[in-house]
């Protein structure tokens, strides 16, 4: 997609704003590319903070990536040895970024003493919030929410506070399903995981972290209004407590960026260059996703059996020691190939190609050769399908990817959800659907082609994501 927005607006005294990604490659990427955006654009230098903690080589070769504006930083490291075993990555996550604001707080008053430009924002993503009180503390003028997921899923946290002590149960146990202004109904099992358990340290800590959310300047989210366009209209009406609501997105990872190079990915591509045209299904869970051994198999026989060509980005299954999702235990997951049903790799070469941990996401999906993506629909994976044009089976694990597959689904019509039991039938039946066109196939085809159409327009000079962003800026310079 031709990207017009870097071409530099804002002329005039240079800014530098900061920016804090919590852990997990979901965080991270979108937050860098809003930096490398209004460094391209806006013509600012930025300080990224990560996490040492859950560093991971991808992560590194990311950041080593990015351009010479954006300066990476590690904040040094927290002891969270004291928080039980099994504590909830969304528990883990948020600890950190409490325990981390100090440091924080001493990097952003060095950083004002510094920089060569006024530091004008700080930004972060929903898991740090915590450090807004950093920001403030270091006298930062602009503290500016991040919001990596969807504008339903952002709507979900704005009435958390709410709804947390409205409801007396559990959300799974819900009758009727959850009516949020501009939304589509969500049915309890579908509300984010961490919240599905009141008794889990992950829950009071979402519940915290969504009253924080108050203590932002405004809230950028990384969504667009064609795919969710009643909740945009309602988020974005001004709103009396609330911080303003601007849609910012698609904010993704170019496909021809380099970053996050690894072994498999010449590889697969040129994998990829020997097959036809919109054949091959790519199957992938994210930056952390992985299924219990038993789904992993079904999965490999549903491929099989829908008889289409597949890119696997395959992971030793949850249930074998490695927590999905988690991205403080990356070290224990093992060899994936051995969970694989006997001979499945030697009966499928001439049609399948499994990559073992990562593969270059982005680059396979705008790759001519991939017609489909089987995703758990977190949202960075589910705007690259967009904006590619690629429609998607939707297998959601945890974290808010349920709501995700509700709203594309149901709501937009951009994906097809497989049923809660996923045997190897509902899988090549699914998988038939977005690659053949059978079912609901054509109709997903048709969406998804007016959706990339109207993300590469918000994001060209004087579209909407654009003209969000500049409006977010346009009073930098001649700042101190
Ligand atoms: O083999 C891989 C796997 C992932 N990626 C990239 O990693 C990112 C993954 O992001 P996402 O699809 O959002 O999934 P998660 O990593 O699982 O992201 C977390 O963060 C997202 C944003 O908040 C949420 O929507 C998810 O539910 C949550 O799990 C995307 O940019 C992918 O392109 C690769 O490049 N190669």
């Amino acid at each position: 997609m031709e990207d017009t927005t870097s071409t530099t607006k804002t002329k005039g005294p240079a800014a530098h704003v900061a920016l804090l990604a919590t852990p997990g490659m979901g965080h991270l990427i979108p937050l860098a590319e809003l930096a490398k955006r209004l460094a391209a654009r806006h013509g600012a230098t930025a300080t990224l903070f990560t996490f040492a903690s859950t560093a991971s080589p991808t992560q590194r070769a990311f950041l080593a990536s990015l351009p010479p504006a954006v300066d990476a930083r590690a904040l040094p490291p927290v002891d969270l040895s004291d928080l039980p075993p099994g504590t909830p990555n969304e528990a883990l996550m948020s600890e950190e970024c409490a325990r981390s604001v100090p440091a924080l707080a001493a990097a952003l008053a060095e950083l004002r003493g510094r920089a060569a430009a006024p530091l004008v924002a700080f930004v972060t993503d929903l898991f740090g919030v915590d450090a807004f009180v950093a920001a403030r503390a270091a006298g930062v003028g602009r503290r500016w929410l991040f919001f990596p997921g969807s504008l339903h899923a952002l709507t979900l946290f704005l009435h958390l506070p709410e709804l947390a002590a409205s409801i007396p149960g559990e959300f799974r146990d819900l009758d009727e399903p959850l009516r949020l202004p501009g939304c589509v109904p969500i049915p309890g099992p579908d509300v984010i995981s961490p919240l599905q358990d009141r008794l889990s340290p992950a829950y009071g800590q979402m519940v915290r972290l969504a009253g924080l959310f108050l203590d932002a300047d405004a809230i950028l989210v990384n969504s667009f209004e064609a795919v969710e366009p009643e909740v945009a209209m309602v988020l974005q009406q001004p709103k009396l407590g609330r911080p303003s609501v601007h849609p910012i997105g698609p904010l993704i990872l170019p496909a021809d960026s380099g970053a996050g190079d690894t072994a498999p990915r010449a590889a697969c591509l040129e994998w990829l260059d020997r097959q036809p045209a919109k054949s091959v299904i790519f199957v992938s869970f994210g930056s952390g996703g992985a299924l219990p051994a038993e789904q992993m198999r079904e999965l490999a026989l549903g491929l099989e059996l829908s008889g289409q060509r597949f890119l696997w980005v395959v992971r030793s299954p949850s249930d074998e020691g490695s927590l999905s999702g988690n991205y403080y235990d990356a070290e224990s997951k093992k060899d994936p190939f051995p969970y694989l049903p006997e001979g499945f790799v030697e009966r499928t070469r001439s049609v399948g190609l499994v990559v073992p941990s990562w593969a270059p996401q982005t680059e396979v999906l705008a790759h001519g050769s991939t017609g489909g993506f089987l995703t758990h629909c977190g949202w960075n994976s589910t705007l690259e399908s967009l904006v590619h044009g690629v429609p998607m089976v939707a297998w959601p694990l945890y974290a808010e990817q349920r709501l995700n597959a509700v709203m594309l689904a149901q709501g937009v019509g951009a994906a097809v959800r497989l049923p809660e039991a996923k045997d190897k039938e509902a899988i090549a039946a699914a998988v038939r659907e977005v690659m053949v066109g059978e079912g609901k196939g054509a109709a997903v085809w048709a969406k998804v082609a007016e959706l990339r159409k109207a993300a590469a327009e918000g994001i060209r000079g004087g579209g909407a994501a654009t003209t969000a962003l500049d409006k977010m800026v346009e009073n930098w310079a001649g700042e101190k």
